[in-house]
């Protein structure tokens, strides 16, 4: 393939549930490059035909350059190029830091900013499907080196064609996501994911607890709290969807908020959002330009010194 032979490969740089994706240059300027293996060619296929939707073009999602096959005869190399980003995950960037409010409202914003343009649909030939992600964690935003967020791994994604009235669910049907972020209608299978706002609101369960990752790194009152993951202390690594299931839907439990979050009006807003999100009730959740409404406004008061 054309784009393969002008790629100079430096690194591996994170090894996906599907493809190996490496720093590589092209004639001399970083690029990412996803490799999937053959039996990934559904992903490759899916997440290249989702970034290439019309229109998805937005400084809240990862920028993509190109996607390219290539045979060496015996094996098929299915590649996808994006933008590099050095900083890597927000899942590897939140990990040794602590955060100013400013610096935290700006991660958080700019990936929400990200998911309201997924989320929305916009009319007309140039047009764009409301696209829900269906798989949001740390480990799938991207840090830029402008020190703001961009969504990844858009292979599970599902679209919703508004003129046929109809979701388009890729390749992915029945449970998907990863286990420990997954809502708990996912978890309990009960709504079938057959609305579109609902598969939306799931999104909207992963913001919360990828706000409260976030929050907690966030210096409030002068103190702030080490990474940890959503359930860190109830669910095991690599958790059932059993065990998740009873945890969050028999247990109820959901993430601490920390009660000197209360006596700072940025961090109580923040928990009002998070408290919201993760309600088990889908429909009580704000939406995604709901909350990139009030993280605006916060980002502009905490910059006034309010
Ligand atoms: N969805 C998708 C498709 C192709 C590459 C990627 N990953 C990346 N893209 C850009 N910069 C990066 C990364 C990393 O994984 C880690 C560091 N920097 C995701």
């Amino acid at each position: 393939s054309t784009v393969g032979r002008q790629c100079r490969f430096i690194k591996e740089v994170g090894k996906g549930r599907f493809g190996s994706v490496w720093k590589a240059t092209w004639f001399g300027d970083p690029i990412a490059v996803k490799i999937f293996s053959t039996i990934e060619e559904n992903s490759w296929m899916r997440e290249a035909e989702i970034y290439q939707t019309t229109l998805l073009r937005h400084d809240g999602i990862l920028g993509f350059i190109a996607a390219d096959i290539g045979g060496t005869g015996t094996s098929t190399n299915m590649i996808l190029v994006m933008e590099y980003h050095e900083y890597g995950s927000l899942f590897d960037f939140l990990q040794e830091r602590r955060l100013d409010a400013a610096l935290m409202l700006r991660l958080m914003h700019t990936f929400v900013a990200g998911l309201c343009h997924l989320h929305t649909e916009i009319i007309g030939s140039q047009g764009k499907p409301p696209i829900a992600h269906r798989d949001l964690k740390t480990k799938n935003i991207l840090v830029k080196g402008n020190l703001t967020c961009c969504i990844a791994d858009l292979g599970h994604c599902a679209r919703y064609l508004s003129e046929r009235n109809e979701i388009d669910l890729g390749y992915q049907t029945g449970l998907v996501g990863t286990k420990r972020y997954m809502p708990p209608e996912v978890v309990t299978q009960t709504v079938v994911q057959t609305t579109f706002e609902a598969l939306k609101a799931a999104d909207m369960y992963n913001v919360a607890l990828i706000l409260w990752e976030i929050a907690r790194c966030g210096v409030c009152c002068g103190e702030s709290y080490t990474y940890q993951y959503p359930y860190q202390q109830e669910l095991p690594v690599d958790p059932s969807v059993q065990h998740v299931y009873h945890v969050i839907c028999v247990l109820g439990i959901r993430p601490t908020i920390p009660g000197r979050w209360q006596y700072d009006p940025t961090f109580k807003a923040l928990a009002r959002i998070m408290t919201e999100c993760w309600s088990a009730d889908w429909q009580c959740r704000q939406s995604a330009l709901r909350v990139k409404k009030t993280l605006a406004f916060l980002t502009e008061n905490c910059l006034s010194g309010k």
